[in-house]
């Protein structure tokens, strides 16, 4: 199963230097001071170099929504109760959730993936990729066999596969799973050395009795397991989640196909530190959207060396985020397309020193 996963890892080419080359010179030939567009420019110049054009343009927009159950979420971790995962799907194919909402604003599509939630749904937007009926316990022992892990992040690998093939140029990570949050926060621990302390937050709103109770759940889970952090996939049949697997073979799959991704929030954060740690290369296509309210997903986005486009106290996840960020890139893309340069425009450069 590794060698399968590698295998699709293997083929992440590096963003091609002669884009980045190009992107640079046009956006110094642009009618503004050099520089003075800030982080916009990085951000047009990685997506020229991860398009392979100076001037990409992104016309199909897919978020990407994995639902996945969490057995952990009997020790009382979360402020709301493992039901809502199921009547929050079907909020999402009914269109009523916030990315749906955000999602139309920003010109994007919702695929919400069943990637392994408790109960069943017929409907003919749902993309039924169940591989098992959420996880297992993990402070009692492994959330899932190896094998579940492995078929879940090829699962991922074949979506985003489908996806670019049907004309997907940009994806959006979101997701939905009472009880992720603790699985993130145990993925972040495992693959880092963290202790749970650092990376342990409120998810939905958790008081601090739950709160501390959630931070001995994460410690129990890391004892009674020992996650391999040299071993991604150890750690994710170990102590992840099915949407975390979902995600992270997704990453996987669009970063071999030359497809950015815009990450969400903490658990689409941890999905990338998978993602990254079975291979390197994948980083080069992830675009942090923005720095989550939940407390780890500062020190994940540091961990990760990606830096976030917005910090607005954002923690619905879902894709909530990353599909804000649509906006900013599309905005990159019409000031790399449409702004003057100062020789159309017949205005004079900076004057000699
Ligand atoms: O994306 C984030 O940063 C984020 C932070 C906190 C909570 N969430 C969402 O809330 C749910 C998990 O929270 P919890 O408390 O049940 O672990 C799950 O459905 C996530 O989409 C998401
Ligand atoms: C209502 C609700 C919506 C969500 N969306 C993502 N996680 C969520 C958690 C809850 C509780």
């Amino acid at each position: 199963m590794l060698t399968t996963i590698l295998e699709a890892a293997g083929q992440i080419a590096s963003p091609v230097e002669e884009s980045i080359r190009q992107a640079e010179l046009r956006l110094n030939s642009l009618t503004k001071p050099p520089g003075s567009l800030g982080r916009l420019e990085a951000l047009a110049v990685r997506l020229a170099g991860i398009s392979a054009r100076p001037q990409p343009e992104y016309t199909k927009r897919t978020v990407v929504v994995m639902a996945a159950d969490h057995g952990v979420c009997c020790e009382g971790v979360s402020a709301f109760p493992q039901e809502v995962t199921l009547q929050m799907a079907h909020n999402f194919l009914g269109g009523g959730a916030g990315v749906n909402v955000l999602a139309r604003q920003a010109g994007a599509e919702v695929k919400l993936v069943d990637i392994g939630m408790n109960g069943e749904i017929e409907h003919p937007l749902l993309v039924n990729r169940k591989i098992r009926r959420g996880t297992d316990n993990m402070a009692q022992g492994p959330a899932m066999s190896r094998e579940d892990a492995g078929r879940t992040v090829l699962a991922g690998v074949q979506i985003a596969q489908e996806a670019v093939k049907s004309g997907t140029d940009i994806f959006v990570t979101g997701e939905m799973g009472i009880g992720n949050t603790t699985a993130s926060a145990a993925v972040l621990c495992a693959l880092e050395g963290l202790s749970a302390e650092a990376a342990v937050g409120r998810g939905t709103g958790i008081d601090d009795e739950r709160l501390a109770r959630k931070t001995v759940v994460v410690e129990r889970a890391l004892r009674v397991n020992r996650p391999d952090a040299a071993d991604p996939l150890d750690v994710l049949a170990k102590v992840g989640g099915l949407e975390i697997a979902g995600l992270a073979g997704l990453i996987l799959g669009a970063a071999a196909l030359q497809t950015p991704v815009i990450l969400d929030g903490f658990i689409s954060g941890a999905a990338a530190m998978v993602a990254t740690a079975l291979a390197p290369e994948a980083r080069a296509y992830l675009i942090a959207s923005h720095v989550s309210g939940e407390q780890g997903h500062k020190l994940m986005l540091e961990r990760l060396g990606l830096e976030p486009l917005l910090d607005l106290g954002l923690r619905l996840g879902e894709g909530t985020g990353g599909v804000l960020c649509l906006h900013l890139i599309e905005a990159v893309c019409r000031i790399m397309s449409e702004m003057a340069t100062f020789e159309s425009a017949g205005i004079s450069g900076a004057a000699e020193a």
